[in-house]
C-alpha cells in the first residue's frame, strides 16, 4: 500500500498551492530557469512571447510563459542552498506527487532546470563579464550531508580535494556534484568556457573575503585555485549551485548551471556593467533553449 504524506510533511494551503512557493502542479513547465535574485524573475520574462502566470511568496517569485514555443518556468531562489532546499523539495512535488491523494506518483516526471546565476572568479584568466558553466558544483555548504547521496557524487574529485585541503579539522567537508552533460550542451559555444564552481555559505568569511573580520583559514581563495587534479581546476565561488546538482539529481532531474562573473578575486575586481552582463547571459540563454529540443 501506497503512503500518504502527513499534513506537516507535505503542506499545502488552502488554496491547494505548495508551501512556500504558492504554486499549483499545472504552474509548473518542464524546463524551469531558476535565478537568485527575485528582480531578475521579470528579467527574464520581459523576454518571453507571452506570460501565463506570475506568482510569488517571501523571496520566491515564479513567472511562467511562452519563449519560441517553448513553455517556460523561471523562478527566485533568493540566496543559498537553504533556499534550495525548499525550492527544489517543492518544484519536485508539484511535478511528482499527487496532491489529492497525498501519495508519490508511481511515473515520475524529470525536469530540466537551468540557473542564471551571478559569480565570482578566483583564476586571474577568467575575467569579469564572461560567461561560465559549471560542469560540477563542489558543496561547502551541508546541504547534501543530510540526504543519502553517496550514489551521486563524484568520488575521485572530492577524495582528491578533500586530502588536497585537508580542512576536516575546520568542519569543512565538500560534496562534489556534477552537471547533466546532455542539458549542458544546449548551452555550448565559443562563447561560454566550462569551470568548477564551489558553493559557499556565505559572500563574506565563507568566500574568502575579509572586510573587519579575521578568517580562519588563510589564503582560503589561493588555495582553491591551487588545487588541479587531471586537468580539473576550480574556476569560481557562488552560493546555490551544488545544492541544485545534488538535490536535482537526487530527485532524477537534470541541472545546469550558467554562471555571470562579477568579480575576478584575483585580480581584485568588480564588474562595472554587472546588469548588462546578466541581460546578456539572460539573452543568450533564452537563445540556446529556443534552438534545443527541451519541450
Ligand atoms: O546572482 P545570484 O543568482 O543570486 O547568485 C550569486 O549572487 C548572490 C550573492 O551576491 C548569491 O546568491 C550567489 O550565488
Ligand atoms: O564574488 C561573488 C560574486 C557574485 N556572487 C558570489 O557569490 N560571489
Amino acid at each position: 500500500m501506497k503512503a500518504s504524506l502527513s499534513n506537516s510533511e507535505l503542506i499545502l494551503n488552502a488554496d491547494g498551492s505548495i508551501y512556500h512557493l504558492n504554486l499549483l502542479p499545472e504552474d509548473l513547465a518542464n524546463s524551469i530557469i531558476t535565478v537568485g535574485d527575485p528582480e531578475r524573475v521579470s528579467e527574464v520574462s520581459k523576454h518571453f512571447d507571452s506570460i501565463e502566470l506570475k506568482k510569488g511568496k517571501r523571496e520566491f517569485v515564479t513567472h511562467t510563459g511562452t519563449y519560441a514555443h517553448k513553455r517556460i518556468t523561471v523562478i527566485s531562489t533568493g540566496i543559498g542552498t537553504d533556499n534550495i532546499d525548499i525550492v527544489f523539495n517543492e518544484l519536485d512535488a508539484l511535478a511528482n506527487i499527487d496532491f489529492v491523494s497525498r501519495e508519490i506518483k508511481f511515473k515520475k516526471k524529470q525536469l530540466s532546470f537551468i540557473r542564471i546565476g551571478t559569480s565570482g572568479s578566483i583564476q586571474p584568466d577568467i575575467p569579469v563579464d564572461s560567461f561560465l558553466i559549471s560542469s560540477s558544483g563542489i558543496g561547502f555548504d551541508n546541504l547534501l550531508h543530510f540526504y543519502e547521496h553517496g550514489h551521486i557524487k563524484n568520488h575521485e574529485l572530492e577524495s582528491a580535494l578533500t586530502s588536497y585541503l585537508g580542512w576536516a579539522d575546520h568542519n569543512i567537508h565538500p560534496y562534489f556534484v556534477d552537471f547533466d552533460e546532455s542539458l549542458a550542451k544546449i548551452f555550448e559555444s565559443n562563447r561560454i568556457r566550462y569551470g568548477v564552481t564551489v558553493t559557499n555559505s556565505g559572500f563574506y568569511g565563507p568566500q574568502g573575503r575579509t572586510l573587519r573580520l579575521a578568517p580562519s583559514i588563510q589564503d582560503f581563495n589561493d588555495k582553491l585555485a591551487g588545487f588541479s587534479h587531471k586537468n580539473t581546476r576550480i574556476t569560481n565561488l557562488e552560493m546555490e549551485t551544488a545544492g541544485i546538482y545534488g538535490l536535482a539529481k537526487l530527485l532524477g532531474h537534470r541541472a545546469v548551471s550558467l554562471n555571470a562573473i562579477l568579480a575576478n578575486r584575483a585580480t581584485g575586481e568588480f564588474s562595472k556593467q554587472g546588469h548588462k552582463t546578466v541581460e546578456e547571459l539572460i539573452k543568450y540563454t533564452l537563445s540556446a533553449i529556443a534552438n534545443s529540443d527541451l519541450t
